[in-house]
């Protein structure tokens, strides 16, 4: 067994590390693909690996950008990371930073997740970000974190936020219809306090799934699970006895990044995706509802879906609590006669780009029209995909659903800033290479 101290892997594609331009051709796609790591998973492992006190080796580690991150971030509040035999043992003595900048990178869940737990500590922290988190809401802190006894200075509810704790759990109410991201940070803060006696109160939680998995990383790594009274109220109860013995977590394969490729192969070739866990808790698994309702061909068994053409229709898909699907969806709904509809839209104003609104732009680049009627997306589909000059708006999913949809596009496309898809998956060009996607690098 080998351990030396982690270093942040360099990662040596060809295609994202210089958030230049790709060309995508017209292409056909077969073979077999691995979904990468889930950053949900990953993240919120490392969060939990910096909470409890002891060892914890993570497998199957996540390379990502917000990946990156959340390391950095658990390292500068006192955990250690170390590589030992392709996974990362993590050993913390609970939140005792280092540092007193900590920095999210462009991590939403990053900055809302570990905010509470940088709020733990009694000495003056200050939160800094970059990208699209500099415009991303965050004043939910500013209303919730003093209530908890926290300090609290923000540039008018965004980044950079100054901070000092330590947070003390009680009974709180709290709004959940921004995002779920908020709740996870302050349910993993209170297991970080032994709340005892603590509900967290819920208004209108939106994207429960996502609660769902912070619940079960949290039980994974035996913290202080509370009671989900249907996702109304989180109640802590007395703290179960610690359990001092080394974790061994796996990082789960990735629906989010998962479905551009289940979306690949319904559009544009035979495949095989494999590394997706189909009893996950993950929200973005209901893809496979989508692609069941559009015809497409697919055979799903315990370790591996198969996909593959086949005329394909419009579909009906709620979105509210899988916001992450609507780009997947978007590229599917292009190639599916008819009008799909796509229920949601609210959710997707604040997040690494507007997304309705640059779904719109983009698609509208490669002749697929989108209309937007409040809270619902109408796309229009068959009608034929136009290769274009289109540009990621700086958002991976964006980047990933044009580079999708343009599998079957009459002419080539090229995506500007293909870099951005670094954020959650930065080898999805080399992986829709591998199984047939004609990409190169422009410039
Ligand atoms: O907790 C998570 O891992 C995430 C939650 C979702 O955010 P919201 O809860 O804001 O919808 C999702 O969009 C994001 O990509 C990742
Ligand atoms: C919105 C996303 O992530 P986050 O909110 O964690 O930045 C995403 O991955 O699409």
């Amino acid at each position: 067994m080998t351990s030396n101290s982690y270093t942040q892997p360099q990662h040596q594609d060809t295609y994202s590390g210089n958030g230049g331009s790709v060309t995508i051709q017209p292409s056909s796609v077969s073979g077999e693909i691995c979904a990468p790591a889930s950053k949900s998973s990953m993240q919120r492992a490392c969060a939990a690996s910096l909470v409890r006190k002891g060892e914890s080796i993570i497998h199957n580690p996540g390379i990502s950008n917000d990946d990156k991150a959340a390391l950095r971030v658990i390292q500068a509040l006192g955990a250690t990371v170390n590589q030992q035999d392709g996974a990362l043992k993590i050993t913390s003595k609970g939140i005792n930073p280092v540092s007193n900048k900590v920095n999210c990178g462009e991590s939403g869940l990053g900055i809302r997740m570990f905010a509470p737990l940088v709020a733990m500590s009694r000495q003056p922290m200050t939160i800094v970000g970059e990208g699209s988190l500099l415009t991303r809401p965050m004043d939910f802190f500013d209303e919730v974190l003093p209530q908890l006894g926290v300090q609290i200075a923000s540039n008018n509810g965004k980044l950079p936020i100054q901070l000092q704790g330590p947070l003390q759990p009680k009974d709180i109410t709290i709004d959940g219809s921004l995002s779920s991201q908020f709740l996870t940070g302050l349910l993993m803060a209170y297991a970080a306090a032994d709340a005892q006696h603590a509900t967290i109160n819920v208004i209108d939680l939106k994207s429960k799934p996502y609660v769902d998995l912070t619940l079960k990383v949290m039980k994974d790594f035996h913290l202080n699970v509370p009671e989900n009274n249907n996702y109304e109220s989180f109640e802590f109860k007395a703290q179960t006895e610690a359990n001092t013995s080394t974790v061994n977590y796996t990082v789960e394969g990735d629906w989010s990044g998962g479905a551009f490729l289940l979306v690949a192969g319904a559009i544009a070739g035979n495949i095989i995706v494999k590394g997706l866990d189909i009893n996950s808790t993950q929200a973005d698994k209901a893809i496979l509802g989508a692609l069941v309702e559009c015809g497409c061909k697919l055979s799903i068994q315990a370790d591996q879906i198969e996909i593959g053409p086949a005329p394909l229709k419009a579909f009906q898909f709620d979105a509210t609590d899988c916001p992450d699907l609507f780009p997947p969806l978007v590229a599917l709904a292009s190639y599916c006669n008819g009008k799909t509809v796509i229920e949601g839209v609210h959710r997707l104003t604040h997040k690494e780009s507007n997304r309705a609104l640059t779904l719109q732009d983009e698609f509208g680049k490669m002749g697929v029209q989108i209309d937007l009627q409040d809270n619902i997306m109408v796309v229009q589909g068959g009608n034929g995909v136009k290769g274009a000059t289109v540009h990621s708006r700086h958002d991976h999913r964006i980047a990933m659903a044009c580079a999708v949809a343009a599998l079957k596009a009459t002419g080539g496309t090229t995506i500007e800033e293909a870099g951005a898809v670094s954020k959650s998956y930065p080898n999805f060009y080399e992986h829709i290479q591998s199984i047939g996607a004609v990409c190169s690098v422009v410039g």
